[in-house]
């Protein structure tokens, strides 16, 4: 008989004690232990294959300044049973060090464009935080020429792997880095739009934030709804719609959307050329991922902000409201009342949007 492993020798080790006396006895002992190891082996296989219950969720540019502190939340989200961290530098030692943590998720490192397609099989949730940040004097349409090309790759891999996948894409600008994804799916013919979300959350996060701190509350208990897209003045926050209802004067109304619109320069500039966002995103990426995965499970009621497919306006992408179920975003909420100052920041917010969005579908088309 052959003792390879080490639970087969401790069987071995056992079983030369046991032998000499009686072999009814030693056939009983024998067979309980083995029964015992393969009861062992089969805990230890269904975790490696993430057999505990949740949801396979890739992340992709997972060793980037946002991408680490991302991966670490949602190995701490218990909706998680498997954690895919793919990026072409760094993926490695980064799932070595999460692999560490005590919780639920089984994480898996894949490294470089041959592993992309391993790291997306089967995956129910992609995040793409993957692509260069800016840096002062830069707008995020700067980015355009590197990241466009980065979300067009790693899209084709999840129209090849996961089809069915929810995409929640980060990677700047979001306001074509959407479009071309989505004219990706479409190339491939699994373009579904409701499955195809950009992540605007982190311009809801600072709303709340900026509007509790002017208002005196809890940023925890304040709801800033903010539409149009992720850049500038397309920007666009409701503050007529704030939850709990309030009022402004016009210097706030001013100083409040202002700042809303350029929170993400705020911090290009405070890092002064080491990146943009990456903790506070990381946050409202993980915020954002937890409702999608909610929406999947079937929870009833969870909305939130999201860069979709859209005729809200006559654009074909507009960040609203929307409704994350099963199948993605199910339901997309109209504007509601503007006020005047709204409307004229709406007129503008499209004005640039239709340029951006035209830019992506242009890149794919071309
Ligand atoms: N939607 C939003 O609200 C926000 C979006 N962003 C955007 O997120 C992106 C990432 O920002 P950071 O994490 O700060 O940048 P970073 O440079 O720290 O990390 C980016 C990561 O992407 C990886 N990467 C590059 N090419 C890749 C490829 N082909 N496949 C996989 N991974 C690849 C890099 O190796 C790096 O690890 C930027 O485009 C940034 O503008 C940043 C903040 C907020
Ligand atoms: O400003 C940037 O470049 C990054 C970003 O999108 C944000 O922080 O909102």
């Amino acid at each position: 008989m052959e003792f390879s492993s080490e639970a087969n020798q401790r069987i071995a080790r056992i079983s030369a004690h046991l032998q000499p006396l009686n072999p009814k006895v030693f056939f009983y002992l024998f067979f309980f232990l083995k029964m015992e190891e393969s009861s062992v082996l089969r805990r230890a296989d269904c975790r490696a294959k993430g057999g505990a219950p949740g949801f396979k969720v890739a992340i992709l540019g997972a060793a980037g300044g946002i991408g680490q502190p991302l991966a670490m939340l949602m190995k701490m989200n218990p909706l998680v049973s498997v954690l895919h961290l793919y990026d072409v530098v760094n993926a490695p030692g980064v799932t070595a060090d999460l692999s560490h943590m005590d919780t639920g998720a089984v994480v898996r490192g894949f490294l470089g464009q041959p592993q992309l397609e391993n790291a997306l099989t089967g995956m129910d949730l992609v995040i793409i935080p993957a692509g260069v940040p800016r840096k002062p004097g830069m707008t995020r349409d700067d980015l355009f020429k590197i990241n466009a090309g980065i979300v067009r790759t790693l899209c084709e891999g999840v129209a090849k792997c996961c089809p069915n996948a929810i995409v929640n894409l980060i990677s700047n600008p979001v306001n074509s880095t959407v479009p071309i994804a989505a004219e990706v799916f479409k190339k491939a013919g699994t373009y579904d739009p409701k499955r195809l979300l950009g992540v605007t959350t982190l311009d809801v996060v600072r709303a709340n934030t900026f509007v509790a701190e002017v208002l005196g509350l809890d940023p925890r208990d304040v709801n800033v709804p903010v539409v149009g897209g992720h850049s500038g003045v397309t920007i666009l926050p409701l503050l007529s719609q704030v939850k709990p209802p309030c009022s402004f004067t016009p210097e706030e109304t001013d100083y409040l959307t202002n700042r809303i619109q350029n929170g993400g320069t705020e911090v290009v500039e405070a890092k002064a050329g080491a990146g943009s966002a990456t903790l506070s995103m990381a946050y409202a990426a993980v915020k954002f991922a937890d409702a999608c995965l909610r929406g999947l499970r079937g929870d009833a009621g969870i909305v939130e902000c999201a860069f979709v497919a859209s005729e809200v306006t006559e654009l074909p992408f507009f960040a609203t409201k929307v409704r994350l179920g099963r199948t993605g975003a199910e339901e997309i909420y109209p504007l509601g009342p503007l006020n005047e100052y709204e409307r004229m920041g709406l007129e503008k917010a499209k004005a640039e949007l239709a340029g951006s969005i035209q830019k992506g579908i242009t890149f794919i088309k071309k």
